[in-house]
């Protein structure tokens, strides 16, 4: 695993623009897996940034996001839907019909991430994933568990998962129970995965998923198997971390 230490989560988010970018640069017809949460908010703003002063091209690029709240219309002002389309998707040129999220809404949860897996597949599989990472280090909404899970599938969230989330809601009580996700096996099929952690309150996480011991309790553990994973950290993410700093 490559890690880049960086001072602050303005930096952060420039490298993993840069990243990013470089991505689109080599492959413009790259199908990237994209994530939401409040840490990939800046580095939406930087490629957005990028789109408009240097013209970093979407027009080619797919993208699949790693989840959705179950029970969320599209169009809800709290659906990861809207979320990717305020923040990156309606400010750059990719085509909107090339950009996928599970389906909330399904009847049949086990046949939706079927379909999504399958879409996937049919894309060509995801060449770059982005990731955030819960305070329990869940990745996606794969919660610590017995199993590393292997496919998109519905996944019932953690307490201390809603709790973390309440903060985009009116209240904890309006949080959904339950989401869809793409599986750990899923994440792990990409080529790349670039792993964002900002704030004092992932350096345990981080901690565990980088220096722990592999296990499904701390589902970002996998990401020690992976052949290119690059982690990003600002300094208070990163600051329980024994590796050596290697750039900064
Ligand atoms: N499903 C999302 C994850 O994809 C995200 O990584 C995590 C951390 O969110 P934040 O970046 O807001 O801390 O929150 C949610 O649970």
């Amino acid at each position: 695993m490559r890690i880049i230490f960086t001072d602050t989560y303005k930096k952060m988010s420039e490298e993993a623009a840069k990243i990013l970018a470089g991505q689109l640069w080599i492959k413009p017809d790259s199908v990237l897996g994209l994530a939401t949460g409040s840490t990939p908010v800046e580095l939406y703003q930087n490629l957005v940034w990028l789109y408009k002063t240097v013209g970093l091209d979407f027009s080619q690029a797919t993208s699949f996001n790693l989840d959705e709240y179950v029970g969320l219309a599209e169009d809800d002002p709290q659906s990861y839907h809207r979320f990717m389309h305020e923040n990156l998707f309606d400010h750059v040129n990719i085509r909107k019909d090339h950009v996928f999220f599970p389906n909330g809404l399904a009847a049949d949860s086990a046949a939706e991430g079927e379909r999504y897996e399958a879409a996937i597949t049919a894309a060509g599989g995801i060449d770059m994933q982005l990731l955030g990472i819960g305070r329990n280090a869940h990745i996606g909404f794969n919660e610590p568990a017995d199993a590393f899970t292997r496919i998109t599938h519905k996944v019932a969230l953690k307490e201390s998962t809603i709790a973390a989330n309440a903060r985009f809601f009116a209240s904890a009580a309006d949080v959904p129970r339950e989401a869809m996700s793409m599986g750990i096996g899923t994440i792990f099929r990409a080529r790349h995965i670039v792993l964002l952690a900002s704030g004092a309150e992932k350096a345990e996480a981080v901690r565990d998923a980088v220096e722990g011991a592999i296990t499904p309790r701390v589902p970002a553990s996998i990401l020690q198997l992976h052949p290119s994973v690059t982690l990003i950290v600002d300094q208070e993410a990163g600051s329980l971390l024994k590796a050596e700093k290697s750039d900064s």
